[in-house]
């Protein structure tokens, strides 16, 4: 700045010509103001640009509330009909929340719901995901609000009353029924997958297993969500979906991971394996660094039912598995009907066997050994019965049977997981317990989970070591995780994210700068506006000011 108090001291710049009397050349004014209008003219176009590019609608991202609703829960919003016409929603209730986009326009986004039914071979859950609409591809961002647990068995033990399959689920509907405000219902998509139970119907008696899924479609027509069908998923499948579950909820494919898992398999090798193990299957995923798979599906599933079974003489079969002391009766009829035990069909003189605890570790790991066939493979490695399984890598999430025999033996450790030799000692004693001490000491858990814990402790060893090959070295990438955050770990999530397309097919839509980069441009812009806007002011009225100063 000029000094006003002082001419003789005024710095001499072109504009304190004037000052002099010294009228500016006509060329020269008209040069400047024609810079002038220039600049600003561009400045004001970047910023409209600037902004307009930055606000865009993104297309797929976005969702508005349709309908009036009332809520029961504080994070679910009422909506209202205005939403349906564009992007302006009009506020009409404290719950609702207000998104800016960076002042130039504004949204209002409301919680979306999904329903999953997981009908496993031992029993059916029904999950409830909630979501903001508007967020639906970030990861992390779907969770799980509600689990509820379906009365009675798995909907393959309706075979013989196959009507009845679909009833048993309406008191978890109603359930979810009151979780999801009724404004949403009707866009809430309900899936239901059937696994290894149902699987194994279907191999016995397929219209028998084709009525239990249209029992349970009718069912799930018939509550106001919105159905998106009832089927029978692979075991392929099943290790996916728990797959990108858990690697969801680790959040594993944030941002530059979606891209990763889209785009670079290489960067994969930085997810997590996925370990599921249920009542009648099982299943492991992973991302393995030889990528020229020479198993068609690059993945490995095998069914496991029952145990093995011994030479039998007479109806009493020892079993090392079970604890001293524990007996069941089980029908010879029974045994033989699944289909991965039809083919050993042996003509016995007793209808019945009776089952008697031995409570020895070693011998039912010996016994269990003998499932895993690792004489033949026909890959260059394998992990049991001709399975390619290529080799290990990186953490494991196991989960479901995993979890639950872990988390009861007290060997879920985390986040420093106990070593191998300590898992196999602690298994080892838990099965020497006579049974009615185990009774005893855990009065409170059901009969049937707790006379299997031996069994199921013993083969989860016998599975991760003889069958997939972890040792001592690599026991402790094996994580057991029950939850993670408040969603389960389990495959139905990643079912629903693929079937609802929460899984881009390309990176998600974003704004095209980062959040700084928009705000340093904004300014930036404003910057030279407000800059040239002054220099004008100061072209125009500073021989008055600078005149006055002079007199
Ligand atoms: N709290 C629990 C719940 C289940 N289990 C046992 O864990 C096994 C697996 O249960 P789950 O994962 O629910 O199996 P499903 O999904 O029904 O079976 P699948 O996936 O094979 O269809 C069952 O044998 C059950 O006895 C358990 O020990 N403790
Ligand atoms: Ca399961």
């Amino acid at each position: 700045m000029d000094d006003p108090g002082d001419g003789k001291n005024a710095v001499v710049h072109p504009i304190s010509q004037q000052c002099d009397g010294t009228k500016p050349k006509m060329s020269s004014t008209r040069m400047i103001l024609l810079i002038l209008g220039f600049l600003s003219t561009l400045a004001v176009v970047a910023l409209i640009a600037v902004a307009v590019t930055q606000n865009q609608p993104l297309p797929k991202n976005i969702k508005f509330c349709t309908e009036k609703g009332s809520d029961t829960r504080s994070h679910s919003w009422q909506t209202d009909g205005l939403c349906e016409s564009g992007p302006l929603c009009v506020m009409a209730s404290t719950h609702w929340v207000w998104f800016g986009a960076s002042g130039v326009a504004w949204a209002l986004f409301c919680q979306q719901y999904g329903i999953v039914l997981d009908a496993g071979s031992s029993h059916t859950n029904l999950y409830v995901y909630e979501w903001p609409a508007e967020k639906e591809n970030d990861t992390g961002v779907v969770k799980q609000v509600e689990v509820c647990k379906v009365e009675g068995p798995g909907i393959s033990g309706y075979s013989h009353a196959t009507e009845k399959a679909g009833p048993s689920l309406a008191q978890c509907l109603q359930q979810a029924k009151e979780v999801i405000p009724s404004a949403q219902h009707k866009e809430t998509p309900v899936y239901l997958g059937a696994t290894a139970g149902m699987r194994l119907l279907r191999l016995q008696n397929e219209s028998a297993a084709d009525k239990v899924l249209s029992s349970v479609g009718n069912t799930l027509r018939s509550a106001p969500f919105n159905f998106q069908g009832a089927r029978i998923i692979t075991g392929q499948e099943e290790g996916a979906y728990g797959w990108i579950t858990i690697n969801y909820l680790l959040g594993n494919f944030k941002q530059s991971g979606w891209k990763k898992l889209l785009h670079s398999l290489k960067s994969l090798s930085e997810t997590s394996g996925a370990l599921d193990l249920g009542g009648a299957s099982t299943q492991i995923t992973f991302v393995s660094k030889d990528l020229s798979s020479e198993s068609p599906e690059n993945q490995l599933y095998f069914r496991l039912y029952g145990k093995d079974y011994q030479t039998m003489e007479n109806s009493d079969l020892p079993d090392p598995c079970f604890h001293k002391g524990y007996e069941r009766t089980i029908n010879i009829s029974d045994f033989f009907k699944n289909p991965c035990t039809s083919d050993k069909k042996k003509q016995l003189p007793f209808s019945q066997l009776y089952i008697k605890g031995e409570g020895d570790y070693q011998k039912c790991r010996e016994s269990i050994q003998k499932l895993f066939n690792k004489s033949i493979c026909p890959y260059s490695s394998c992990s049991f019965n001709e399975i390619y399984l290529p080799p290990l890598q990186g953490d494991f999430g196991a989960f479901s049977a995993f979890y639950f025999v872990m988390n009861f033996l007290n060997l879920t450790s985390e986040p420093n997981p106990f070593a191998l030799n300590k898992v196999t000692s602690t298994i080892e004693s838990f099965c020497a317990q006579p049974w009615q001490e185990v009774k005893r000491a855990y009065h409170h858990i059901k009969e049937k989970y707790l006379s299997e814990y031996c069994f199921s402790g013993a083969y989860i060893l016998s599975l991760l070591e003889n069958g997939y090959g972890f040792t001592e070295n690599n026991w402790q990438m094996i994580h057991f995780l029950g939850k993670i955050g408040s969603s389960d770990a389990g495959w139905t999530l990643g079912y629903m994210l693929n079937l609802t397309n929460m899984i881009p097919a390309e990176e998600p839509a974003g704004p095209p700068l980062s959040h700084g980069s928009y705000v340093g441009l904004m300014v930036l812009c404003s910057l030279v506006l407000v800059s040239v806007l002054l220099f004008a002011w100061l072209l125009f009225h500073k021989p008055k000011c600078l005149q006055k100063g002079i007199v």
